[in-house]
């Protein structure tokens, strides 16, 4: 089981700062108080960490910009404030990181962006990029065209589905509290600081059913839910105090800080687990014997090269069986090119897709992550 002292262990981080503790309830963005989390996730990046920053604010920043005493109720508002706001937040932090030398990148996603799965693995491609070539990228919720169908609606689940997306080792969510506590302590004096929990302890449930502060959306209702999102891709969470001098560098070295929700099961099994769920096979590849040797012993991802035949009508990003040339089934993943460029280029090393595709989407044809044994 995940512990406190894996943490210094792990590599790719999805830290999330939450509106409450952002603006000082509310009162419009205070750049000043970006400056340590930005001081500090410099040193980890630094340090060999890979971090994406998911930012709340957006609204809280706008209203102030504004003059809006109050929090619009319209949805149209809403979105004009988070609109507004979202350059001054944006502005900040480009500021801030460009002063330790880092690049930032503005991703803004909607519900529908990490559904459909096209745009999912889009999404997956142009994060890990950036990720690749040391860019901090800073995530909102794209607050101007969410639809209330469409919306994540707090930054908490925002911040668990790309810890997924990503198959982030920890996910930590900022906030203006200790922790999560065994009651909602602006009500309760009697409550008590969770250390550590695992994500499916009933106990949480109850701790968590408090409200939030005002300014933020949620509580501790949804970062729970977001620990048991992130959970299922095999991510441990810390609930973490914003407020506290050098929260990130004490979570990063394994020291007592903020609640650790962990995983009932490892992380490999989780991911497996989770990407089980996407299993509904819409294709088949046949592989030639080294590409099975190098899927089953080697726990390579699938290149193109190693794929004979290609049957089924699917496209980018669904769910394909890999068998081997007697038809047995070696593995299933999500595929990275639709059926038809996939049978352009099986056979063919990544270098030539260029030149049969006119572009490369990704080097394989599975990658190892997307990829469950069978
Ligand atoms: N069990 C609990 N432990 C800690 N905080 C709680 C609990 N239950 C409710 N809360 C409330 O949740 C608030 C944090 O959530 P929220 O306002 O949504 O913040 P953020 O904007 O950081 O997501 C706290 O200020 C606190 O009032
Ligand atoms: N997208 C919104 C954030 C929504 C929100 O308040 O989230 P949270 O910080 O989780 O309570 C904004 O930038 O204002």
């Amino acid at each position: 089981m995940f512990q406190r002292h894996h943490i210094p262990g792990t590599r790719r981080w999805v830290v999330k700062i939450g509106s409450a503790l952002l603006t000082r309830d509310g009162a419009g963005l205070d750049t000043d108080m970006l400056a340590p989390w930005i001081s500090q996730m410099a040193t980890q990046r630094a340090a060999g960490r890979e971090l994406v920053l998911v930012s709340s604010g957006a609204v809280a920043q706008g209203m102030a910009r504004m003059g809006w005493r109050q929090r619009p109720q319209a949805l149209h508002e809403l979105q004009a404030a988070a609109a507004i706001g979202q350059m001054g937040l944006i502005r900040a932090y480009e500021d801030g990181f460009s002063r330790h030398g880092l690049h930032t990148a503005q991703v803004l996603l909607t519900r529908d962006d990490l559904v459909d799965r096209k745009r999912y693995l889009n999404a997956r491609s142009t994060l890990r990029t950036l990720l690749t070539i040391g860019v901090v990228p800073v995530v909102n919720e794209n607050d101007t065209v969410a639809t209330d169908e469409l919306r994540f609606g707090d930054n908490d689940t925002l911040a668990a589905l790309v810890a997924n997306l990503l198959e982030a080792d920890l996910l930590i969510l900022l906030t203006d509290q200790d922790g999560l506590f065994s009651a909602n302590p602006r009500t309760d004096p009697e409550a008590q600081l969770i250390d550590s929990a695992r994500v499916d302890d009933p106990q949480l449930d109850r701790a968590a059913g408090g409200s939030s502060g005002g300014v933020g959306t949620g509580g501790m209702v949804t970062k729970l839910r977001a620990s048991r999102l992130a959970a299922r891709s095999g991510c441990a969470t810390v609930i973490a105090p914003g407020r506290r001098g050098e929260c990130l560098t004490q979570i990063a070295g394994g020291g007592d800080m903020g609640s650790l929700l962990v995983p009932a099961q490892g992380p490999q099994a989780a991911r497996k687990r989770w990407l089980a769920g996407h299993l509904s096979v819409s294709g088949r590849l046949v592989l030639d014997d080294g590409a099975v040797r190098a899927l089953r012993e080697g726990g390579r991802s699938l290149l193109a090269v190693g794929v004979t035949a290609v049957y089924g009508h699917f496209a980018r990003g669904e769910v394909v069986a890999c068998v081997d040339r007697d038809g047995r089934e070696v593995a299933r993943g999500l595929v990275n090119y639709d059926a038809q460029d996939a049978i352009r280029i099986k056979g063919l090393p990544s270098s030539a897709f260029e030149g049969v595709l006119g572009f490369v989407d990704d080097d394989e044809l599975i990658h190892r992550d997307n990829l469950v044994l069978m």
